[in-house]
């Protein structure tokens, strides 16, 4: 709802009142409405000033109104009653002005913000576009390029950024209120057709065709399918060629289709998934909101491989002493200067100070004594980890959180090799670390709630998505992720080639298929875990039963390029070939071609014709229905856990909301059929094989993916 006050005698003061972020709800609206009349029908009110409670001025439409019928007041006559006022209206900004909260900004007359205010028009993001006026009033304000950069990125600009933009007129460091009611006082009785912004042309702009079209082009390669960026600049266009009342039409139009679709609605999911994930809770009944973490001031880092170069740059940067430990020399020389540059770039690009005295090097595993948590990233060995963390276990000061990077490891191994197992946990980055947004914090059956808490706290302080998953091979991402590379591996030996699987992998939105992201992470990597798991055997053996390892399906075509010291970009070849090794551009390769003809023929293998929905249907079910066993097992808490992983840490498309949320647009019905499909034609295949959860979730009737949680408890207690 919105609070109506008279201060100075002569200022309207309406304040929003909806916690957490004064979300316009049907309520929010309806008392603006009602607040604004009576400030404009109260002759001794002169201005009026619009904020909003709690430091916050608004953060936009109640998106939790979006899945339901919207009834109540709309925003666009609400706006368009505010600007058309014939009082001046300020609007106090303080915290964030977001989507309709800028949208309603941008109605009022005046601007006032707080240094530390961030604002933004961030629809796009939620799969729709600033329909409220925003792509309408925003390129007149700031004229057209400015605008579309705001509006197709939806990007928060800060106080000062607005300014300069000339979206706000004043920042204030002081009380926003004060100076806004000061500033409305200032300007009572002051003409205010200038100050309507839907009045204005848009800034004249030389060849508008040249720089839509370049516009266009640019977002259309960025957007990986997704629709609401293209709305989005057909939008500014329309505020750039049409007067306002047609431009207004055409936003009108273009959020009609955005609304209702899946695309939004996968957008939005999202949304709430990752703030889900962050009420964690475990198979014990720990929880986030009854676990508290402990406070991590000094952290270590034991390794300066890859790993724990980028792990060390994301705790500098979050403000915290770190002490990085690498035992070869040479490699901590290397590690230091490396970090040092990680740390300068990344300040640089913030605009801040290199936090290069927060880390301090050495050799010596002793200097973590006085540390409140240690990240190991050590070589993948399990022996070589245990003796780190026997090591620390002596070393460390008691009640140090002892995590470790491992992305393969048993985690419970680990802990049941020190005496405090209760104090450790996994903390899986993804490389490089410090960019990467996924964190997979892994606790075992003896990891105790505050040891979750505190890697869960210290992630969401690096500004990780950060997700609780139990201990399993592969965890949850890479646990996935095997099931669909292997059918991506079968379906070349029955007849697909790496660019087809890939061209139909990244239409459906990934950046990178599966052999291009194979190439780029080094295929050696996969080549050492199968060997690790006695898959791997010389490759001059023929015919289906060459191609049966451990009672399954396998194929060696991954091997069999390694043996060929085919190791992907690093080595200039892998599934594709590359100018030089290191060389980022894939071209196809005939050498491969004619490899994959050859080993066809060797194991007599009929090439066939295999269409993108094959390769979709295939990789991406088989991933999905690893995700269902993930959940029947409780390894993850919610189909949300997995949809985050997925999205933020191996590039599912987010306008397709995650593998769980894509399985449930498609009807779990349909994925069920279709894996029963392909586990008839390929019956040696375990993967394909339904898992048990999604039949008794299609039997049960197919709840939508919010009801899962609940049918999959009354399922368990059926057992
Ligand atoms: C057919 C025509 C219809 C026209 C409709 C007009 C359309 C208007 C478009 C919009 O305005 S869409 C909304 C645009 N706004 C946003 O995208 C902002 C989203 N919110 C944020 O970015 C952040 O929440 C924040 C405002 C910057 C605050 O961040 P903070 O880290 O402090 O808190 P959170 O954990 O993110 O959020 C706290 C809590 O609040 C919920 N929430 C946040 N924003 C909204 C919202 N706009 N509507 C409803 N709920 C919101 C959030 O979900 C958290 O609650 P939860 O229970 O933990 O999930």
């Amino acid at each position: 709802m919105a609070e109506y006050n008279r201060v100075s005698e002569c200022v309207g003061v309406i304040t929003l009142r909806n916690p957490p972020v004064n979300a316009l709800s049907a309520a929010v609206r309806q008392g603006i409405v009602d607040a604004v009349q009576r400030a404009l029908s109260d002759p001794n009110v002169k201005s009026v000033v619009i904020c909003g409670q709690n430091g916050i001025f608004c953060g936009g439409a109640d998106i939790k109104e979006f899945g339901s019928n919207m009834t109540g007041h709309p925003l666009i006559p609400m706006i368009h009653a505010i600007e058309s006022a014939n009082k001046p209206v300020v609007a106090a900004i303080e915290g964030s002005a977001l989507g309709g909260g800028l949208e309603l900004a941008l109605g009022c007359h005046y601007r006032i913000a707080h240094s530390k205010a961030r604002l933004g028009l961030p629809e796009v993001s939620l799969g729709l576009l600033p329909a409220a006026g925003g792509s309408q009033r925003l390129p007149r304000l700031i004229g057209v390029p400015a605008a579309l950069n705001l509006i197709t990125t939806g990007r928060h600009v800060t106080a000062a950024e607005a300014l300069q933009l000339g979206i706000v007129d004043q920042v204030t460091d002081h009380n926003t209120v004060d100076a806004a009611v000061k500033f409305a006082l200032s300007v009572a009785g002051r003409s205010l057709d200038p100050r309507r912004i839907s009045t204005h042309p848009c800034p004249q702009q030389p060849d508008l065709d040249a720089l839509f079209e370049e516009v266009m082009q640019k977002v259309r390669q960025s957007a990986r399918g997704a629709i609401a960026p293209i709305a989005c600049v057909q939008a500014v266009r329309a505020a750039a060629t049409l007067p306002y009342a047609q431009g207004m039409e055409r936003e009108r139009e273009l959020m009609a289709t955005l609304f209702t679709s899946g695309q939004a609605r996968a957008l939005q999911y999202c949304f709430f998934a990752e703030r889900a994930v962050g009420r964690w809770r475990m198979p014990s009944g720990a929880r986030w909101d009854t676990s508290k973490s402990r406070p991590v001031h000094k952290a270590a880092v034991i390794g300066l491989g890859t790993m724990g170069r980028g792990i060390t740059v994301a705790l500098a940067q979050t403000g915290l002493s770190v002490i990085a430990v690498e035992t070869q020399e040479k490699q901590l020389m290397e590690a230091k200067q490396a970090i040092s540059g990680m740390l300068e770039r990344g300040a640089k690009r913030r605009g801040v100070a290199p936090a290069l005295d927060g880390v301090i090097y050495s050799q010596n595993i002793q200097a973590v004594a006085d540390v409140d948590l240690v990240i190991e990233a050590v070589f993948e060995d399990i022996a070589l980890k245990t003796k780190v963390f026997q090591q620390l276990s002596a070393v460390c000061k008691p009640g140090t959180l002892l995590c470790t990077n491992t992305s393969a490891l048993d985690v419970d191994q680990l802990a049941s090799e020190t005496p405090n197992p209760e104090l450790v946990v996994g903390m899986h980055f993804f490389a490089p670390a410090h960019v990467m947004k996924l964190l997979e914090v892994v606790y075992g059956p003896r990891s105790s709630p505050q040891a979750v808490a505190t890697a869960m706290q210290l992630g969401k302080k690096m500004g990780k998505a950060s997700v609780a998953v139990g201990n399993c091979r592969g965890f949850v991402g890479n646990r996935m992720l095997k099931p669909y590379i292997e059918e991506a591996f079968f379906l070349l030996e029955e007849g697909a080639t790496p660019e087809l699987v890939d061209q139909a992998l990244e239409e459906f939105g990934f950046p990178m298929g599966v052999f291009r992201m194979s190439d780029l992470s080094g295929l050696d990597v996969g080549w050492r875990v199968r060997k690790g798991d006695g898959l791997v055997e010389p490759g001059t053996a023929s015919g289906r039963f060459a191609r049966i390892r451990q009672g399954r399906r396998y194929s060696p075509l991954g091997d069999l390029l390694c043996e060929e010291g085919r190791f992907g970009q690093k080595t200039g070849r892998g599934w594709y070939q590359y100018d030089k090794p290191g060389s980022r551009v894939a071209r196809s390769d005939p050498w491969l071609h004619s490899f994959l003809g050859a080993y066809r023929a060797q194991h007599g293998l009929v090439a066939r014709r295999i269409d993108h929905q094959e390769v979709l249907e295939r990789c991406l079910y088989a991933l999905i229905n690893e995700g269902f066993h993930i959940l029947d097992d409780g390894i993850a808490a919610g189909p949300e856990d997995i949809d985050v992983i997925y999205v933020s840490g191996y590039g599912w498309p987010r306008h397709r909301g995650g593998p769980m949320f894509y399985a449930n647009m498609v009807g779990l019905a349909k994925v069920l059929e279709r894996l029963e499909h392909y586990q008839q034609l390929h019956p040696e295949v375990p993967h394909l094989q339904p898992s048990s959860l999604l039949r008794r979730l299609v039997a049960s009737g197919s709840p939508p993916i919010h009801k899962w949680g609940e049918a999959i408890k009354k399922l368990h207690s059926q057992l």
